[in-house]
């Protein structure tokens, strides 16, 4: 037992064949050795094997506990519940649930901002630690991606993803590319499928309401948005491929990768993540997008397509245009690629878009101050009499860009994975002054939680108040007679606002390659919803909302956190506006 124990501590094997010999044969052979020495009766020998492998498995657990509590190991100064210190159990229980960000948020509000929450693992929720957990000072990614890295695709995957490399060397190579693929230039290539897929949204809407009989439709905005990001992140990876908004999933490929999302409980334990992956039920709904992804991959690198999205920018401008057998040796990595364009850029921006609609039907005022910047700044309007919305001006405009940000401060779309951890063979990481990580520790800095923490968003930090981005930080001239919670004109609180705490697209050399895109899809998108349609709140959204409040709605308890928050229905009335020009 003891040498099963120590090989566990030292190695923590997870492949199946050693796991296997450890808990089963070792213990198997050495009982039927010394039921062979002692065979009385066939009776007696059964019970004795099995109160032999009972023994065995209690003292092991409880040589493992002992050790997880005690003063001996290295996490033993950080405090935290019980139940984490001694197994990753309860937290794959709480992540089953969805609800891992809530549960993070009351420890630190019980035990402060770095807390053990598991017998390997801390939560850091300080600000002025950000930069040597994330930053260039930082830690590669930690242990949640060796289990999300043989979820993604299957082990036969040869090549590493950007997202879940954890050689900080090899990842700074990878990622070159991905910055260069979202600079200024390429940038402007992906407007037009942009302007293409936000004009469809609009016209799908518009659609359900002219077959409404009042003109107002009573539609699923939630899932529009999540069908028109993956549309549009399909076209960004494969040159096309999703028609979601058109075909509503007839292809259950949106289902699959949803399913995939709700298993992300796999990557609290890589044991976990190897003994899911073996059966094929629990994995099928990812194999399908996978399979999905591999044959849009194949066909995209076939066919080049005329518009220049992602995918041009990440391989097809650095292959030889003339030699298209150059896209073939890059296949692996174009299909691990577009695989993660999907999961990282379709869930997370639909996530914000959906919230900020959500957010702004719980608060009349405020999209009507947002309906008047934008119609204010785009006076224009097209043959169609519809105002011309311009992608330059978009981030100038403050009060869009205040509303986007309070919604991600709310609701981060990751909130509460990402992690890092020192890397192997480096005997650990010292943070700041004192602060000892030792090697094999996952560190996570959730979003969730500095984002509503009182030290850097105040006052009211679960409260939807744009205007905490607008006044300077705590400054005095932020006493104004702008509106205030209720939307009623009046003195404006002091607002602090500590944007070095605000990281819902992380922080440092592994923050979120697609920034620049997600901003400008969530801006025109909003942009489009809010000068183009009315919307009013349905029964089931507005219960349980409170005025000023940005928590306690039927929208936010159905969030749930799977690595990115998945979300449930936003049911809305919606009715186009007429054209402008009518409109007065
Ligand atoms: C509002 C929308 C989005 C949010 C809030 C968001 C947030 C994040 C976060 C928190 C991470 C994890 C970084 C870490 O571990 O430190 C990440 C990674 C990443 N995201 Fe996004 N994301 C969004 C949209 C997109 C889009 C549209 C793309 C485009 C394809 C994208 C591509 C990526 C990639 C490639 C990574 C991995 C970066 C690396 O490891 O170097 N994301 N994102």
């Amino acid at each position: 037992m003891q040498v099963v124990y120590f090989y566990f501590k030292e190695k923590e094997p997870v492949d199946v064949p050693t796991v296997t010999a450890l808990l089963v044969v070792v213990p198997t052979l050495s009982i039927l050795l010394k039921n062979y020495l002692n065979l009385v009766s066939p009776v007696y020998g059964v019970t004795s094997c099995m109160l032999s492998f009972f023994a065995f498995y209690a003292l092991l657990l409880s040589c493992m506990m002992a050790y997880r509590l005690s003063p001996l190991h290295p996490l033993s100064r950080y405090p935290g519940p019980l139940l984490c210190k001694i197994s990753k159990l309860w937290i794959i229980y709480l992540a089953y649930r969805g609800k891992l960000h809530l549960y993070y948020k009351s420890l630190h509000d019980a035990y402060g901002p770095i807390v053990r929450i598991g017998p390997n693992d801390l939560s850091i929720n300080e600000k002025k630690l950000i930069p040597f957990i994330l930053g260039t000072r930082g830690m590669p990614k930690g242990p949640i991606w060796d289990a999300r890295r043989n979820r993604q695709l299957g082990k036969d995957r040869e090549y590493h993803a950007v997202i879940d490399v954890r050689d900080l060397k090899v990842h700074a190579q990878l990622r070159r590319r991905w910055n260069e693929a979202f600079s200024s230039d390429p940038l402007k290539d992906y407007q037009e499928t942009l302007t293409k897929r936000t004009q469809e949204l609009c016209e799908h809407l518009e659609g359900q309401c002219k077959n409404a009989a009042s003109g107002v439709a009573v539609v699923d905005l939630a899932k529009w948005i999540s069908f028109f990001a993956f549309d549009f992140m399909g076209d960004m990876a494969f040159g096309g491929g999703f028609e979601l908004m058109r075909d509503q999933d007839a292809q259950g490929i949106w289902e699959g990768m949803e399913k995939g999302l709700t298993q992300s409980i796999i990557q609290h334990a890589l044991w976990v993540a190897v003994m899911f992956q073996s059966i094929p039920f629990f994995s099928s709904g990812m194999r399908k997008f996978a399979r999905f992804a591999m044959d849009q991959a194949k066909r995209r690198t076939e066919t080049p397509v005329k518009t220049k999205d992602l995918f041009y920018h990440l391989y097809e401008s650095r292959g030889d245009p003339t030699n298209p057998s150059s896209y073939e040796a890059q296949l692996s990595e174009a299909v691990t690629d577009s695989t993660l364009i999907i999961i990282a850029g379709s869930d997370t921006s639909a996530s914000v878009m959906s919230s900020v609609m959500s957010l702004l039907l719980r608060h009349p005022h405020a999209h009507r101050r947002l309906a008047e910047e934008l119609e204010e700044a785009f006076p224009a309007i097209d043959c169609d009499d519809r105002r011309i919305i311009e992608v330059e001006k978009l981030q100038n405009l403050h009060y869009l860009n205040a509303v986007i940000n309070e919604a991600m401060r709310l609701l981060p779309p990751v909130p509460s994975s990402i992690q890092r951890g020192p890397p192997k063979g480096s005997g650990g990481k010292v943070l700041g002054d004192d602060i000892f990580i030792p090697e094999g520790t996952g560190v996570i800095v959730p979003p969730y939680c500095l984002h509503r923490d009182p030290r850097y968003f105040s006052p009211y930090p679960d409260s939807f108040i744009p205007d905490r981005w607008l006044a300077p930080n705590a400054s005095p001239a932020s006493t104004s007679s702008a509106p205030d919670l209720k939307g009623e004109v009046g003195p404006q609180p002091i607002f602090k606002t500590d944007r070095e705490a605000f990281i819902p697209f992380s922080y440092g050399p592994a923050n979120c390659a697609g920034k620049p895109l997600a901003l400008l899809e969530v801006r025109y998108v909003i942009a489009h919803l809010v000068t183009r349609f009315d919307f009013f709140q349905s029964s089931q959204e507005s219960e349980g909302s409170k005025v000023g409040e940005g928590h306690g709605t039927q929208w936010e308890d159905e969030m749930e956190d799977r690595f990115v928050f998945t979300k449930g229905p936003l049911r809305v009335g919606v009715r186009a506006k007429p054209p402008t020009s009518q409109s007065g």
